[in-house]
């Protein structure tokens, strides 16, 4: 049955202090690079959520040794790779588009699957490369079938990653196994969420791998060992936005602790976007501090880079003092659900006015009243659904449990946050 959670009321300005869990993006590219590498690795702080989780338990049927090490660290040692293993990609865009590069470098038959929703997302460029690059694969998304001989030739392969970064960063994260590395050159529309293909190649040139991309659009990694990694995972920047948009929309004060001063994630954008709109934001020795303004100031924004904190800010703009326009963020039609699609009828839903454009939302703020909001399957649905009903009375979040994907206890941490206010 439909469960809906009754997204608690902030009774005033919210103060608090919220340490967020370690980084999806960064754990399941370590977890990759480590079940990889050349010797044993240890994880600190990485994310242990559904995402990672799959990840987790995909790379121990590849063959890899994952244990628990002290304090909710991970241990990985590698071993070889083989079937017969079935994999489930859950609704992990991370999953599904990385393991089949490492599940060609398998000995063996490999299945994968995943949601519902999985299947319909998009996976063909993935493997119509990895079919360039000599492995044996059925079908164009999920679910398919591998069969592995334990190599692959690499070399390289023209792409079109319009619709998500992951294609590059997968076949990038394996290409050091393959026996020529790979070249990747795409060709299309702009690749969106550019950031996370950087963080591809700063953990790949970390664990001591030779990677060249100076040329735009085109990614080289030469072939050779991955050392083991020794890594403390920063924390999740997307995942801690709805907690700092709790300070933004409410005029109180949220710090997250740990907020590094240099990093890949996507996510450090919010520290700009919510400066844009009015927001005192303070990177310190404490973390990352954001203090709401009085009003909230509208907002005219490319997130081309930054697509998965555009729930967040859809949430934020519905507050604002005037119109706000998203811009650059189709590819958001193949995420967990068409995201423009539901922020457009969750917040209409609510007395919102919204509206898609080509590659977009225009939103004009309104008074908004209670009702159901739906979540589609999609974490980050369910929390804006969250930050709505901060100043919304009678917001009732349907499945909130789905923000386990990449948060353990999302009802928990937003009513510890909560249990501080003026
Ligand atoms: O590589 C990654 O870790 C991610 C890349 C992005 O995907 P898209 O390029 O498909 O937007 C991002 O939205 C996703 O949450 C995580
Ligand atoms: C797009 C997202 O996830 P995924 O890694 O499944 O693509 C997201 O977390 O916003």
């Amino acid at each position: 049955m439909t469960q809906f959670w009754p997204a608690p009321a902030a009774s005033g300005a919210v103060r608090a202090t919220v340490p967020v869990p370690g980084s999806k993006s960064i754990t399941n590219r370590a977890l990759v690079l480590a079940a990889l590498a050349e010797g044993p690795s240890t994880l600190r702080g990485p994310l242990r959520s559904r995402d990672t989780e799959l990840m987790a338990t995909a790379l121990r049927a590849l063959g890899a040794d994952l244990q628990d090490g002290p304090e909710g660290s991970w241990q990985v040692a590698p071993g070889p790779l083989r079937g017969p293993a079935e994999v489930d990609c859950g609704l992990a865009g991370t999953v599904m588009r990385f393991l089949p590069p490492v599940a060609a470098l398998a000995e063996g038959r490999i299945t994968f699957d995943g949601d519902p929703r999985a299947r319909e997302r998009p996976l063909d460029a993935v493997l119509n490369a990895l079919r360039a690059l000599g492995a044996d694969i059925s079908g164009d998304s999920l679910p398919f079938e591998l069969q592995g001989t334990g190599k692959l030739a690499g070399g390289a392969v023209t792409i079109d990653a319009s619709a998500s970064s992951q294609f590059v960063s997968g076949l990038l994260l394996s290409a050091p196994r393959f026996e020529q590395g790979v070249t990747v050159t795409h060709t299309g529309e702009p690749v969106p969420s550019l950031p996370h293909i950087d963080m591809t190649v700063s953990m790949l040139r970390a664990a001591g791998v030779e990677v060249d991309d100076s040329k735009r659009d085109v990614w080289h990694v030469a072939p050779g060992p991955i050392r083991a990694l020794d890594l403390d995972v920063e924390p999740d920047l997307s995942n801690a936005t709805p907690f700092l948009a709790a300070a933004a929309v409410t005029g109180g004060t949220v710090t997250v602790p740990g907020w590094p001063e240099r990093t890949d994630q996507a996510g450090d954008a919010i520290r700009d976007i919510l400066a844009r709109m009015g927001a005192t934001v303070e990177l310190g020795p404490d973390g990352l501090t954001v203090t709401g303004p009085a009003e909230l100031a509208p907002l005219d924004i490319d997130l081309h880079d930054v697509g998965e904190l555009t729930p967040t800010v859809a949430a934020l703009a519905a507050f604002a003092s005037g119109r706000s326009r998203l811009r650059g963020v189709a590819h958001l039609r193949g995420h967990e659900t068409d995201r423009l699609a539901a922020l457009q009828r969750e917040l209409s839903g609510l007395g919102g006015d919204v509206e898609q454009t080509d590659d977009g939302l225009l939103i004009e703020p309104r008074p908004l009243t209670g009702g159901n909001w739906h979540s589609y399957a999609d974490h980050r649905m369910a929390t804006a659904g969250a930050i709505l009903g901060l100043l919304v009375p009678g917001v009732l979040v349907e499945d909130i449990a789905t923000t386990r994907k990449t948060i353990p206890d999302f009802p928990g941490m937003w009513s510890s946050m909560l249990g501080a206010v003026d």
